[in-house]
Order: C-alpha cells, then sequence, then structure tokens
C-alpha cells in the first residue's frame, strides 16, 4: 500500500533546480533510505515532503490525499513528522517539556480540545516517548545540557511523541559515536515496526543495514532506486556517488 508519492515534483531556487521532476513512491512500513552527493536535493525534497517549504511544480500525496498545498502544520497532524537537524529541540526546556510540545500537537491532532488536555495523557505519551529512546532517566535535565547525542535521541522522541505514520530523518548519526550509531540503528528498527522511515543518511553502513530499498539522488533527480545490493551494484551510482 502507498503511503506517499510525488509526481513531478520540482523546486527552484532562482536559476537552480534543487529538485527536478521526481516521481516517487514510498509503501506502508518501509524503511527507505534517500543518499546522493552533498547538493543532490535530498533535504529540499524532503522538506517539499514536510511542508517547510513550497514546490514549483508537482505534487506531492499522503494515504491517497493530495496535500501539495497544505502548510507543514496540517502534514504534522495527518502524521508526517520530520525531525530535522538539532534545530528543533528547545534547549533551556526540559527534555520532558520538549517531548511534551510534540505530544500536546499530536493530541491536538486526535480532536481533544485543546483545554481539556489531561497532563496524564501528555506524560504516558511523553514517558513512552522517552523510553522508547532510552532517556527516561534524562527527563527532568535540561535539553542544552544533554549531549550532542542525546539531543539526537530526543529530537527523535520528540517526533515519536507525534505518533507518526511517517517519520523522516535527515541525517540523523551525524556527530554520534559509533556505540551511538549502533544503539540508532537497533532504534530505527524498532520505530519501523510501527511507522514507515524515510531516512537521509551520509554513513553508508547505516544505509546498507537499515533500508529496504535506496533512492540515489544525483543533481535533483532520482538517478537510481533499489534494494541495498542493487545500489551497491550499480555503476552509474558509484560513478556519481560511491567513487568506487
Ligand atoms: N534556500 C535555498 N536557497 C538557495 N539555494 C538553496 C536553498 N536550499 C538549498 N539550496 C541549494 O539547492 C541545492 C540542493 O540542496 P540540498 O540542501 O537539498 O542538498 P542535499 O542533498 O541535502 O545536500 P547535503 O548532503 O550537503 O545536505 C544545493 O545546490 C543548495 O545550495
Amino acid at each position: 500500500m502507498t503511503l506517499l508519492s510525488t509526481k513531478g515534483l520540482s523546486r527552484n531556487f532562482g536559476g537552480l533546480k534543487a529538485v527536478h521532476n521526481v516521481d516517487f513512491e514510498l509503501q506502508v512500513g518501509e524503511i527507505r533510505a534517500i543518499i546522493g552527493p552533498n547538493g543532490a536535493g535530498k533535504t529540499t525534497f524532503v522538506s517539499l515532503l514536510s511542508g517547510r517549504i513550497a514546490p514549483s511544480k508537482g505534487s506531492v500525496e499522503f494515504l491517497g490525499r493530495d496535500i501539495t498545498r497544505e502548510p507543514a502544520f496540517k502534514r504534522v497532524r495527518q502524521g508526517i513528522a520530520y525531525t530535522f537537524q538539532i534545530t528543533s529541540v528547545y534547549f533551556k526546556l526540559s527534555a520532558y517539556e520538549n517531548v511534551a510540545l510534540s505530544a500536546q500537537s499530536a493530541l491536538t491532532r486526535a480532536k481533544v480540545p485543546f483545554a481539556r488536555l489531561h497532563s496524564e495523557q501528555i506524560a504516558e505519551r511523553v514517558d513512552f516517548a522517552l523510553r522508547r529512546v532510552g532517556l527516561q532517566d534524562r527527563a527532568a535535565a535540561r535539553a542544552g545540557e544533554l549531549s550532542y547525542g542525546h539531543q539526537r535521541l530526543l529530537e527523535v522522541a520528540m517526533g515519536l511523541a507525534l505518533e507518526p505514520k511517517l517519520l523522516i530523518l535527515d541525517e540523523p548519526t551525524q556527530g554520534l559515536s559509533d556505540g551511538e550509531i549502533e544503539n540508532f540503528c537497533a532504534l530505527v528498527r524498532e520505530i519501523a515496526e510501527t511507522a514507515t522511515i524515510l531516512l537521509i543518511e551520509h554513513n553508508m553502513p547505516v544505509v546498507m543495514q537499515l533500508a529496504d530499498t535506496i533512492t540515489v539522488l544525483n543533481a535533483g533527480e532520482i538517478l537510481a532506486s533499489g534494494t541495498p545490493e542493487a545500489i551497491r551494484a550499480n555503476p552509474a551510482v558509484q560513478a556519481a556517488y560511491l567513487g568506487s
């Protein structure tokens, strides 16, 4: 079953075609990686999916509905969560409060009137999300005092508190230690049991072990799509990206 698809999706910045004419399809339950050289258009592409930026041309469908013109907050309410770099974390708030903000927005999506939001409902969700990423013991810590690796995990917890159907992770392992990366991969597999994952990732071993399917972007266009084995063996991909 198709979760998300795009047709002719394009975004120009002046004369630059950052994303050009992309037809893309994502199936429910898969882990999809998007790879490509620097400047290939990966972040621009997922920003078009999440609604952070508007397309110059083309369309996006989510669960059969055209969401091309829907603003980001409405897409979040439909189940598209985008954890974008560390900038989304409020450093002065506690880990708990950061996740509670997300949880609140998800409960609003479920049409629970804002004024009647019970703190237990939020607490339940926050506890679940923090436990899932292994930060339950750091709930009271200020986000700004957490290690970088924990801040990245906090961001994932904020995404999970939205109970997303689609979780978009933009370079989630950047800056993590080898041990943290290993734990992170286990976490992604666990999350994939209940959500579809779209992952932008530069770390090839991570991509190769996690992804069901890899889509390669190059100069704003899809160069290839396939299993990790097929992508590894694809001469065009090797020439454009893997450099071997
Ligand atoms: N807001 C913007 N204004 C102008 N040009 C932009 C803007 N955002 C992205 N670009 C350009 O669009 C192209 C694609 O950028 P994008 O960040 O999507 O690539 P990427 O594949 O995510 O790269 P990286 O792997 O380095 O993060 C690049 O040439 C970039 O300079």
